[in-house]
């Protein structure tokens, strides 16, 4: 596959439902899992591997920047395909193996946080100059948490002064790093980034958290986690730390041999047809724990009208033909805000999300382009502060833009679903992590199991 910037603007039609959808859907692997992995196995002494690695424009763009930074990245069909209980692609594997990092290089980061969050501070332990670049959207999202706090940490970046792309990391081979103020509340992003490479930094990383707000604290959890694997020693909040303070202790990181769990936010969608139709889907490979923040949808799904129960071979969620309202505050899990807006606005009762003001900057201003989408099939959703406010209506069929946002293109679907005529322009921006969307998405409403 190509990265490619996904420009396509065709209209896709969304298909309806014909009744209650009956299916298993194998979901691909964990974006934010993938990316992870990718970059502490990069900075890890030694190879590893990461098996069922999700394969889309973000991960293979994380992966072509690392390899351009000297690391090897090899595609292999790994000798454990039996761990994968029907999963086609799921034998294989990725094997990473660290070499000293190096400049100049060039990185497309598109329109990936992950990439352009997480990479600044691997480049300033690169030996050379390091440039950024990416989509023009990628121009406008907040970098400034990583710019200033890697300064203050001894590296040497040029930029334009708008705490934003483009710019030059002119990595020294070696970063001092020890503590350092962040103000977070625009992207839980840059306390990921400081910590995933603060174990290389000569003397760790001290990220305290300066703003009043935090989002996605279960992406910085993730983190803190997956570090803690490579056996990075990490103190948080959580493990008797301050609050708002990480600390990562300098030392090698191990090469491990890591499975990547099924992506639970591209779950939402075929989650949210269950709900919608009426109808059954299990995810096979739910995991029984997770830091992903779309393990959330159990419990938000289920106040929303449907039932869900975690068994041996995955998540089984029915819904009951009733969609209700809910009023929630997701700024934990922001990334699910456009999947559940649409829910909400089929559901038999008003809705209130909050808490998600910094969806603003994620791939488009996603409040206003939900509100805007949302009542251009006559739906009646209106920004707030801080989220959106829903009042369901019937709805009509339309052109529903989607802004080079992935979430923006499966939240057309699920309304699609319900509504005839819903026909979703450049659909094929699911390629930021869901290449295969369309064809899961017909392959569930054929599936009768
Ligand atoms: O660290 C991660 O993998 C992510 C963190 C979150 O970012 P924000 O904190 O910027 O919302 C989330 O929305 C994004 O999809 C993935
Ligand atoms: C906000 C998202 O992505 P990114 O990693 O580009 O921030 C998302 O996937 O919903």
């Amino acid at each position: 596959m190509t990265v490619h910037s996904a420009q396509q603007t065709d209209l896709w039609p969304a298909p309806t439902a014909s009744g209650p959808v009956d299916a298993t859907v194998h979901v691909p692997g964990s974006k934010s899992v993938t990316n992870r992995a990718l970059v502490l196995a990069a900075l890890a002494s030694e190879p590893g591997w990461i098996r069922r690695p999700l394969r889309s424009r973000d991960t293979l763009l994380m992966a072509e920047a690392l390899r351009a930074l000297g690391v090897g990245i090899e595609e292999t069909v790994s000798s454990s395909s039996t761990l994968t209980p029907g999963g086609d692609k799921a034998g294989e594997a990725w094997r990473v193996i660290p070499a000293p990092l190096a400049g100049p290089a060039s990185l497309d980061v598109g329109n990936a946080g992950t990439v352009m969050r997480f990479l600044p501070p691997v480049a300033a332990l690169a030996d050379g100059p390091v440039r950024f670049d990416g989509d023009p959207r990628s121009h406008e999202r907040p970098l400034h948490g990583v710019i200033d706090a890697l300064r203050a940490l001894g590296a040497r970046i040029d930029d334009d002064g708008r705490g934003a792309l483009p710019l030059t990391v002119h990595g020294g081979g070696a970063l001092d790093g020890g503590p350092v103020e962040v103000d977070a509340s625009s992207s839980s992003q840059f306390v990921s980034a400081l910590l995933l490479s603060g174990a290389r930094f000569n003397q760790g990383v001290e990220v305290r958290h300066t703003g009043a707000t935090l989002p996605s604290l279960p992406h910085i959890r993730m983190t803190v986690d997956m570090l803690r694997a490579a056996g990075a020693q990490v103190d948080t909040p959580e493990s008797g730390g301050e609050a708002n303070v990480w600390r990562v202790t300098p030392g090698a990181l191990l090469g491990r041999d890591l499975i990547v769990e099924p992506d639970l936010s591209n779950a939402q969608p075929f989650l949210a047809a269950a709900l919608v139709t009426g109808g059954r889907v299990i995810v096979p490979d739910w995991p029984e724990r997770t830091t992903q923040p779309g393990d959330r949808l159990r419990e938000i799904f289920t106040r929303m009208g449907g039932s869900c129960e975690l068994k041996e071979y995955g998540l089984e969620f029915t819904g009951s033909g009733r969609i209700h309202g809910i009023d929630v505050d997701l700024s934990e899990v922001g990334e699910l805000t456009p999947g559940i807006a649409a829910v909400a606005a089929l559901a038999d009762s008003p809705s209130t999300l909050r808490g998600v003001a910094h969806l603003r900057l994620h791939e488009t201003d996603r409040l206003a382009a939900l509100t805007k989408e949302i009542n251009g099939l006559g739906g009646d959703v209106t920004e707030t502060a801080d989220g959106l406010h829903i009042r369901p209506r019937a709805l009509r069929g339309g052109v529903f833009h989607t802004y080079d946002d992935h979430r923006m293109a499966t939240a057309g679907a699920i309304l699609g679903l319900a509504v005839e005529g819903v026909e979703i322009e450049n659909v094929a921006t699911t390629a930021k992590t869901l290449p295969d969307f369309t064809h899961l998405w017909t392959g569930m409403l054929e599936d009768r199991r």
